[in-house]
Order: structure tokens, then C-alpha cells, then sequence
């Protein structure tokens, strides 16, 4: 069968700074250094997790003409990700500090660097008009010009005939661009998938309890599937009227750093081939629980998450 039509990513492509308090941190568990250095960015996690699980995925950002664009761009498309990228030399690639709690909780301070520059004429049109589905973040809605380039991006999608995910990242930032300017601003976006966690349901809709916060989701986007990501809850998906329930995996909590973009990523990264939404959901879980045991976003590839892989056909991957 042919390849599907890519999937691509407009948004964040950044450098994740991991601390955990009396924890040394370093890729594989080694003990030799303090801070762990990893490529993320919610929109670049995204593309990265849907290629780990085979899908073609690329992706659209803008990062600093420094040595760790160039390092974040490279690590990228090592992962087979095809990156479109827009160097910036008057603003550095963008840095997260992510300070881990003992619970493996996490709380960031972002500086979004080269992000926030990309101008709506700067998006490639041609990459999404040859792309199958477009996935933006609510970092890109923050502020302008982000916020019209991921506009463009958008209708360009729309008129090529794309399917279109977006997760609203932080419910601070809702809470920051208001809940009306924010429903308001995500509804004309005509979505196909929403991917927020309980806090930016919650902010969303004033509802509390997940079931009332799904609820109402799904009548502020009445075409989308709704995927509600509930932490050691597992996680809810409505698919218009069909809800599924998904139990979250046993994993011990080391850090929760982007579970939410290695769920976003491999459920389109299945869906989007098999439109199955129960065993990609259950993929995504399996995936989201194996980055919450280790640190960061993108931890490398181990023989724990090759098995896991395996169990959905996915045996073929490097
Ligand atoms: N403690 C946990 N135990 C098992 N699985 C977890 C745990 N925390 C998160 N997950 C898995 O990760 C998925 C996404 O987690 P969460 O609900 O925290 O999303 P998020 O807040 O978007 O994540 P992020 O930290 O990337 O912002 C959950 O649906 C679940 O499958
Ligand atoms: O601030 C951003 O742009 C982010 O996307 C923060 C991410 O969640 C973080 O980098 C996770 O890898």
C-alpha cells in the first residue's frame, strides 16, 4: 500500500533543560551530570513520537542560526522527522526550564526564543498542501505573528483538504488570552482533533469533573474527536458520541515532561493509517506511560519500548 500523506507539526522546536531535585540526570539513567539537556518543543515532540511509530511526519518552526538550532534541527531529522525550517539570526532557539518534583511533576519557565517570530509569509505552503494532516499547539496562539502564522497554516490545510489536531498546551495560557477570546479563536479553526489534559479542559469549559468536561468539549467542537488526557487516570476519547475509556499503564512516575505530546504523537501517528481510535488510544497510553519513566520528551528508544511497539505490529522499527 502506498505511504500516507505526511503528517506535519507547525510550531515549537526547543531545548528542554531537565532538573529533578538530589537526581542526576542524564539520558539511559547514567548518574554523571546534574541538568539533562533534550530536544523538545510540544509541536516538534509531536512529529518526532508519530515517525517513532512509523508515520511520515515533518515538521514547520523557526529556530536561532546557533549552535542549538542546528543541534535541535539535526537531532530531528535523525528521527526521521523532514524538517521546514526558518533560521533566525536575530533571536536564539528557544529554551524550556523544566524543574521536576519528586513525584515527577513537572513545572516549566519558557523561553520561547526564535518560536515567536514566525511570520505568516514565512510559512511553506507547499509543505502543508502536500501533507495529509497539520497539527498546531496553543504556543503558537500566544501572541503574534505565531498566532497568524498558525492562522495560514491552518486555512491552507483546510483548503488542500488536511485533517487538523491541536492541543492547548497550558491552561495558563488559556487562563492569560481569556476563555471566550480563546474558545472563540479555536473554534474558527474548524478542528478535527483536540488533545487537552484535565487543567486546560477544565479552563476551558468551567466544568470539573471529566465526563462534564467532555461534555462540553465536544459541543465547542461539535466535528472534532476529543481526547482528554487524565495523568494516571488514563484517558477519555469521544468520538463523536462513542466514548472510550483508557486505563493509564503502571509505570512509576519519573518525570511527566511531554507524556502529553508522546500520546498526541503516537495516537495520530496509528489513527491516521488504521482510523482506529481504540488501539491507537491504547498505543498512546503504552507510549505516554514509557516517557513518564524517564526523562524528558523524547528519551531514547530502549528494549522496554521496542516491545511495546512490537505489540501493535510496529516490529519493523529502528
Ligand atoms: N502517573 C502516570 N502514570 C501512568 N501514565 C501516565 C501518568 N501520567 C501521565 N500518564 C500518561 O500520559 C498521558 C498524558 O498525560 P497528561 O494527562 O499528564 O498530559 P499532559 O498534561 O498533556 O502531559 P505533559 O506533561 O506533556 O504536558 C496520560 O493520558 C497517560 O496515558
Ligand atoms: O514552551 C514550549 O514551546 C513547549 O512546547 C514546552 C514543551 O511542553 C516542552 O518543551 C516539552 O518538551
Amino acid at each position: 500500500m502506498a505511504d500516507p500523506k505526511p503528517l506535519v507539526a507547525l510550531g515549537d522546536l526547543t531545548w528542554d533543560v531537565l532538573a529533578k531535585p538530589n537526581t542526576l540526570l542524564l539520558p539511559g539513567g547514567d548518574t554523571t551530570g546534574r541538568v539533562l539537556l533534550m530536544g523538545g518543543g510540544s509541536a516538534a515532540n509531536v512529529a518526532v513520537w508519530a515517525a517513532r511509530v512509523g508515520f511520515p511526519s515533518s515538521f514547520i518552526g523557526e529556530v536561532g542560526r546557533d549552535r542549538f538550532g542546528e543541534f535541535a534541527v539535526q537531532e530531528l531529522a535523525a528521527e526521521g522527522v523532514e524538517p521546514h525550517i526558518i533560521w533566525n539570526s536575530s533571536n536564539p532557539t528557544g529554551v524550556i526550564l523544566v524543574l521536576i518534583d519528586a513525584a515527577g511533576q513537572r513545572s516549566m519557565l519558557t523561553s520561547q526564543g526564535a518560536d515567536f517570530d514566525l511570520r505568516p509569509e514565512e510559512v511553506p505552503v507547499e509543505v502543508i498542501q502536500q501533507a495529509g494532516h497539520l497539527h498546531v499547539t496553543a504556543w503558537s496562539l500566544f501572541t503574534d505573528p505565531p498566532r497568524q502564522a498558525a492562522f495560514k497554516a491552518v486555512h491552507v490545510a483546510r483548503d488542500a483538504g488536511l485533517t487538523i489536531s491541536f492541543d492547548p498546551a497550558s491552561f495558563q495560557m488559556i487562563r492569560e488570552i481569556g476563555r471566550e477570546e480563546f474558545r472563540r479563536m479555536t473554534r474558527d479553526l474548524s478542528l478535527d482533533f483536540v488533545f487537552p489534559n484535565l487543567d486546560e479542559g477544565q479552563a476551558l469549559t468551567g466544568a470539573k469533573e471529566p465526563r462534564d468536561v467532555l461534555e462540553v468539549l465536544q459541543k465547542l467542537y461539535p466535528e472534532a474527536m476529543i481526547l482528554l488526557k487524565l495523568a494516571a487516570d488514563g484517558a477519555l476519547i469521544l468520538d463523536r458520541g462513542n466514548l472510550i475509556e483508557l486505563q493509564a499503564t503502571r509505570d512509576q512516575p519519573i518525570d511527566a515532561t511531554g507524556a502529553g505530546d508522546s500520546f498526541g504523537g503516537a495516537f495520530l501517528g496509528h489513527y491516521l493509517r488504521s482510523k482506529d481510535a481504540l488501539a491507537a488510544g491504547q498505543l498512546a497510553v503504552q507510549v505516554a506511560g514509557w516517557v513518564i519513566g524517564r526523562f524528558g520528551a523524547r528519551p531514547p528508544m530502549d528494549a522496554e519500548i521496542r516491545q511495546r511497539l512490537e505489540r501493535f505490529g510496529y516490529a519493523q522499527l529502528k
